[in-house]
């Protein structure tokens, strides 16, 4: 695989920002793309983004609105929201070198269709090698450039560690896998799962809950993993095991914070405070595929009963707590 000296970042949220921080770091050429005229002013012109306030922009990033010219770079981080990666996708696949690669940022599930973030790639723009990046890594970290690591994937190993090597920069240490999808579906499971950890954390259930709750909610992951072909040791690794106790362990996860809220009794319209919590979307269509293989989620399914509004948290806490003992493994 070529060099790649340019990096086209789509997406100006707080991931997108702090992604396109370290690829400019890392000596890359950064081109920075965001669709909303209000936000791509503000990183121009403020060299901030409104979804991360206080980092400034690293000189060497470029903003443009122009999705043309983003789709120029030699390879491309798609970093929005997992349920609209279809859409962008679309739009970009006329644009771009054959062989380009795309690499998903988001973590997440495609409500309807149950795709994860590469198969949408993949069907969407046929031409390009379709990669994901998944790990503990908050934005406000990586954009301080405090140390982080990550694991990419591609289903070639050529193609992984090129693109690990062109976005590495000191601080920011991306490992090398060909598990796709084990890489994916950690990420997207552990959001759901972080906003169980946090109910437990706003009602107060005390430490060994949350535990109990991550190991238990560990365990689903594993199960889910296995059924959908993730690799044993990808689920033990940074985008599995290593983004579960991240998140399910700070309300700096807004996942984790979207749970503490309605733990603490506020309603599932507003317990966001009008933040992504990207489990919120990935709870239905998890169950889903999980009831779709016969696999036992109890925490995940409480979780999206409680969001669908039918059952209250109380009400799950004691459904969970009452469950028949049974062997842990
Ligand atoms: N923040 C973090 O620490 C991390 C986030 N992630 C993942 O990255 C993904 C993005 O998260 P994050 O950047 O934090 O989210 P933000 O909410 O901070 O940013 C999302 C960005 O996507 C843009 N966007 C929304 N809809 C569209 C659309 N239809 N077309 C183009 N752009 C759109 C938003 O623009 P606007 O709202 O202005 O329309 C905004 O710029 C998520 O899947 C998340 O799980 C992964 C690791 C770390
Ligand atoms: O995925 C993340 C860190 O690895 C970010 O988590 P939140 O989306 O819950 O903030």
């Amino acid at each position: 695989m070529t060099m790649m000296s340019s990096i086209a970042v789509l997406g100006g949220g707080a991931w997108g920002t702090a992604l396109a921080q370290t690829c400019a770091r890392a000596g890359r050429k950064v081109m920075l793309w965001e669709h909303d005229a209000g936000n791509a002013q503000q990183l121009a012109n403020a060299r901030e983004s409104l979804f991360l306030p206080g980092v400034k922009l690293e000189p060497a990033i470029q903003v443009t609105r122009d999705l043309a010219e983003a789709a120029r770079a030699d390879a491309i981080l798609l970093v929005i929201p997992a349920q609209v990666l279809r859409a962008v996708v679309s739009q970009l696949a006329p644009l771009i070198a054959p062989r380009t690669p795309l690499i998903a940022c988001a973590k997440g599930i495609e409500r309807g269709t149950h795709r994860f973030m590469t198969e949408i790639i993949a069907e969407c723009a046929p031409e390009a090698v379709p990669a994901i990046l998944s790990g503990p890594s908050f934005a406000a970290d990586v954009a301080r450039g405090l140390p982080t690591a990550v694991t990419i994937a591609a289903t070639d190993a050529a193609v992984a560690e090129a693109l690990a090597q062109a976005i590495n920069c000191g601080s920011f240490r991306p490992y090398h896998s060909t598990d796709v999808r084990g890489v994916e579906l950690g990420g997207a499971t552990k959001n759901v799962l972080a906003i169980a950890a946090g109910i437990v954390e706003g009602k107060k259930l005390g430490a060994s809950a949350l535990a109990a709750m991550t190991t238990r909610g560990f365990a689903e992951l594993v199960r889910f993993g296995k059924a959908y072909g993730a690799k044993t040791e990808t689920m033990m690794g940074l985008s599995g095991l290593g983004d579960l106790i991240l998140t399910c362990g700070t309300p700096q996860s807004r996942n984790f914070s979207f749970g503490m809220a309605l733990g603490k009794g506020e309603s599932v319209d507003t317990a966001s405070h009008g933040k992504l919590a990207e489990g919120a979307f990935t709870a239905p269509v998890l169950l889903e595929m999980a009831h779709a293989k016969n696999i036992e989620m109890p925490i995940s399914e409480a979780v999206a009963a409680v969001l669908a509004g039918q059952t209250t948290v109380d009400a799950a806490i004691g459904a969970l707590l009452t469950r028949p003992l049974k062997s842990e493994l």
